[in-house]
């Protein structure tokens, strides 16, 4: 029985000096494999007599399983140092600076200020409604109330493509507006749509460019008010100036398509030169709206006795100059990459 204590001793000992798996494995050869140093004393159970066989047995089970738990908890011990010793090896520093150049793609100042009223307007009940920049007379001029001699419709603001077989005469739109007359020839009231899109008016000076970006907006619905229209607008101007109050006050305007038109203007300081949103005691025209004309509604085919509706029109460059202090609105369109490298 002392030669089992003393090997049980011995290998337990070489258990815990296996430096690694490949050592551990060869000990639990030679101590349990088939010609192992405790698999050979089994052997010695058939020369015994009964009483002996079974003390002796019991011991070596015993001896046996005390090594197979030593050899599995030192497997566990080697099998979380060789991880352990990976993961230090082969950790990455998630803060080290990217290898990659780092002229990463970012989203142009006029997308982010599209998105962003898009957004809003969303989150208000507004769907986003869309269409052709190639329009017909109709739709862009005649049924917003545009009569034919009006100086809009003149080639010094409209750009003219080449004349229809049929005499007609097709436009690059000069506002987003006819998407609204599309809208309202196609779906039955309440409306609440959102146009963003390119517009075209042949200008060009430091605030005008030929190709430029406006956001419409459209409400007709049944008793609809200039209420609606200042609440709905004010809700827009505080979200995206990200502010609880903005001063607004609405002044007079004309507009074919709108009776009664509005301009609005947000309450700001440009003290020092630095331009200072909601507050202050100066003003900044923000966008035109008004009541939707009833000879409008009449062209899209709705009754002006049963349904009212507000609009709204903003000029993206505008707001999006505004909200990032961008001085000249050609840069919008340079693609000097510095330059979208500070505004994206
Ligand atoms: C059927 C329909 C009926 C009415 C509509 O009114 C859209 C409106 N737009 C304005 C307006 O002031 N727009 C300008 C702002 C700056 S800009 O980009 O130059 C164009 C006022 S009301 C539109 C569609």
């Amino acid at each position: 029985m002392e030669n089992i204590e003393a090997l049980r001793e011995e290998v337990l000992a070489e258990i815990e000096k296996a430096a690694d798996l490949q050592a551990l494995e060869d000990v639990r050869i030679s101590a349990l494999g088939k010609k192992g140093r405790i698999t050979g004393l089994m052997k010695n159970l058939g020369q015994m007599d009964p009483d002996q066989r079974r003390e002796f047995g019991q011991t070596l089970n015993t001896v046996k399983d005390q090594v197979a738990e030593a050899i599995e908890t030192r497997k566990s011990g080697l099998e979380d140092a060789a991880l352990n010793a990976r993961l230090v090896g082969e950790r990455i520093d998630v803060t080290l600076p990217s290898r990659m150049d780092e002229t990463a793609g970012r989203i142009h100042p006029i997308s982010q200020t599209m998105d962003e009223i898009i957004s809003i307007f969303g989150e208000m009940g507004f769907a986003l409604a869309e269409g052709p920049d190639v329009e017909d007379d109709f739709h862009n001029f005649t049924a917003l109330n545009i009569p034919p001699e009006h100086p809009a419709r003149e080639m010094q603001d409209t750009f003219y493509l080449p004349e229809q077989e049929d005499g007609s005469r097709l436009v690059l739109r000069t506002h987003t507006s006819p998407v609204q007359i599309r809208t309202m020839q196609s779906k039955t009231p309440p409306i609440r749509i959102i146009a963003p899109g390119r517009t075209y008016r042949s200008d060009s000076d430091m605030t005008h460019t030929p190709m430029f970006h406006q956001v419409e907006g459209l409400v007709i619905d049944k008793k609809t008010h200039m209420g609606h229209l200042k609440g709905c607008l004010l809700e827009f101007v505080k979200t995206y100036f990200e502010l609880d109050e903005v001063p607004v006050r609405y002044r007079p305007s004309f507009f074919p398509f709108t009776e009664p038109s509005a301009e609005m203007d947000i309450g700001c300081s440009r003290k020092g030169g630095e331009l200072k949103i909601g507050e202050g005691d100066d003003w900044l025209e923000i966008l035109g709206c008004g009541m939707v004309h009833p000879r409008v509604l009449a062209a899209c085919g709705l009754d002006p006795n049963e349904y009212q509706g507000f609009a709204f029109g903003m000029g993206i460059e505008r707001i999006a100059m505004l909200k990032y202090g961008i001085p000249d609105l050609r840069t919008f369109f340079d693609t000097d990459l510095r330059w979208l490298k500070h505004y994206g």
